[in-house]
């Protein structure tokens, strides 16, 4: 493994400290909440809700992002993701939930503390939707509001970059799915996660941290399950490296954006498989074939020869994204440090964010 992946300085990051426990700290949710859990999945099979609504910011809106595809595809259930000034500042109010048509409100957040998240989660809750909350702050206000709380069990997360509270929401989503589906499979599946977590942690995707050494902008690319972690990690390579990068469905990335893809422009693509992981391969053949730098994150055979290969684990596409966000976040710490930046504490940022 490249010096710059594996030095000293690399691993003494509380971002990288903090990343590596993200197995463990899977582990941790799925034994502490296992009754909740069973609990939560049997109330929403009684309730069945008609919608629901996630509220969160950052990373851990991200996580929403992967609740809307996991909630609408596996449980057929429309998934929005709130928009809180309509709240916080216009003072709107959600209509009244009659008994007939549930709302389920999933709020996710490390800290707990952002007031319009708060407002938010509260005017949800008064409206009769069923407030859940994957929260790592078990002392914050939004574990106060949640009808039920589920702690995210991370520790205390300091680095300024989410990242083991973002992997265990991912997880805590599938955990919700799983119960509400009352999913065996889904629920072994879940159980195998930390290990695989950690050995994905393991994986070298130095190429990556080489070839964007002096870049300055770049696309990051995957569908489905997946596009969580392509938004997750370009709000990543903001943070920690001072590096823009716009994140996009390997869809959506075609009415538009891929005008500027050209040759030489830098594309990270995550194919977490299934045939969202299809449509992001020929993606990445089609920008590979134009000269453009592209990664592709991906355990399936075949790519085009131009593409630079960064491995992955075979796992399901359901939980894919979960794994392979591990290997991407070893990656991005080796790069902040490389572009000159303390990932731990990115300029102009702080842990907690109040907005209003
Ligand atoms: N810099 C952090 C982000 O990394 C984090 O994702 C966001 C959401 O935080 P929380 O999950 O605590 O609500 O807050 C801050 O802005």
């Amino acid at each position: 493994m490249a010096d710059h992946e594996s030095g000293a300085a690399v691993a003494a990051t509380l971002m990288y400290a903090e990343a590596s426990e993200a197995g463990a700290t899977i582990a941790r949710f799925l034994d502490r909440n296992r009754d909740t859990l069973a609990m939560l999945g049997a109330r929403l099979r009684a309730l069945s809700p008609a919608m629901v609504v996630t509220c969160a910011r950052g990373s851990s809106d991200h996580a929403a992002t992967y609740a809307k595809y996991m909630v609408e595809t596996l449980l057929g259930v429309p998934t929005v993701s709130a928009a809180f000034s309509t709240v916080s500042l216009y003072d709107a109010h959600p209509a009244q939930v009659d008994a007939g048509a549930s709302t389920l409100c999933i709020a996710i957040s490390q800290s707990g503390r952002s007031p319009d998240l708060l407002a938010t989660v509260e005017r949800q809750r008064a409206s009769g939707a069923l407030v859940v909350a994957l929260v790592n702050d078990e002392t914050s206000p939004l574990a106060d509001v949640a009808d039920i709380l589920l702690p995210l069990c991370a520790g205390p997360e300091k680095s300024v970059a989410a990242t083991k509270s973002y992997i265990a929401s991912l997880a805590g989503i599938a955990a919700i799915v799983a119960a509400w589906r009352d999913d065996d499979a889904l629920r072994a599946d879940l159980a195998a996660l930390p290990a695989l977590v950690d050995i994905a942690f393991a994986l070298d995707w130095s190429s990556v941290t080489r070839g964007l050494q002096d870049a300055t902008n770049l696309f990051l690319v995957s569908r489905g399950y997946g596009l969580a972690i392509a938004q997750e990690a370009a709000l990543k390579l903001k943070e920690t490296c001072g590096l823009h990068g716009e994140a996009f469905s390997s869809a959506e990335v075609r009415h538009g954006p891929m005008a500027i893809v050209q040759a030489g422009f830098s594309v990270i693509a995550f194919d977490t498989g299934g045939v969202a992981g299809e449509d992001v391969r020929a993606l990445a053949d089609t920008f590979a074939e134009r000269g453009a730098r592209v990664w592709l994150a991906s355990h399936a055979d075949a790519s085009h020869p131009a593409i630079e290969r960064l491995p992955a684990l075979a796992v399901s596409p359901e939980l894919a994204p979960i794994v392979m966000i591990a290997s991407f976040y070893r990656m991005v710490n080796a790069l902040a440090l490389a572009r000159g930046y303390d990932p731990d504490q990115p300029p102009y940022l702080a842990k907690v964010t109040r907005t209003r």
